[in-house]
């Protein structure tokens, strides 16, 4: 799939020079990224409300539309797919996907004039068992 949308990457990366009149990218390009935002909106709620209904077709058809705006997105914000497969890798290392820390329970009350902690104490860390042929490597 990462092939698929670096292609798609770098026709959208050719097309953004294009005619606005003819390329709906090179439009796109051209209203700016608060009308690639909207679209790539528009195209995740669709995806939701086909998910919801149970229209598998409908959300292919809408999830390719998604990607496409969201590679418009990452285009015009400078954010190239490789970048994105680096952070999937970083947290794949740590574990597989990361999940979300717990919600600390009520930080210890901190003397006047002292800086609150910001680590949670170990007590509040959720203890990490490495996933089968995992080693638990520092977070880069
Ligand atoms: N992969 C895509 C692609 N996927 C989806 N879309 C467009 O995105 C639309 C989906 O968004 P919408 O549902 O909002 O479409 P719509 O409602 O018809 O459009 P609006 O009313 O919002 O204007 C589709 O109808 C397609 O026109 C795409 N448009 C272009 N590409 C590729 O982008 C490259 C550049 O193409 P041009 O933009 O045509 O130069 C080429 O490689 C294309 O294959």
């Amino acid at each position: 799939m990462s092939d698929s949308l670096e292609r798609l990457y770098q026709a959208v990366i050719a097309a953004r020079d294009l005619d606005p009149a003819t390329s709906r990218t090179a439009r796109l390009f051209q209203r700016g990224p608060s009308k690639m935002a909207k679209k790539l909106a528009e195209e995740a709620i669709e995806v939701v409300i086909d998910a919801v209904n149970g229209k598998t077709d409908a959300v292919v058809r809408e999830s390719a539309d998604l990607l496409y705006n969201l590679t418009v997105l990452w285009a015009a914000a400078g954010v190239k797919p490789e970048d994105v497969w680096r952070e999937m890798e970083r947290r794949e290392d740590l574990l597989g996907i990361a999940e979300k820390m717990p919600k600390a329970v009520k930080a210890p009350k901190t003397a006047p004039g002292k800086l609150p902690k910001t680590t949670p104490t170990p007590a509040l860390r959720r203890r990490i068992v490495a996933l089968e042929g995992h080693s638990i490597q520092k977070r880069r």
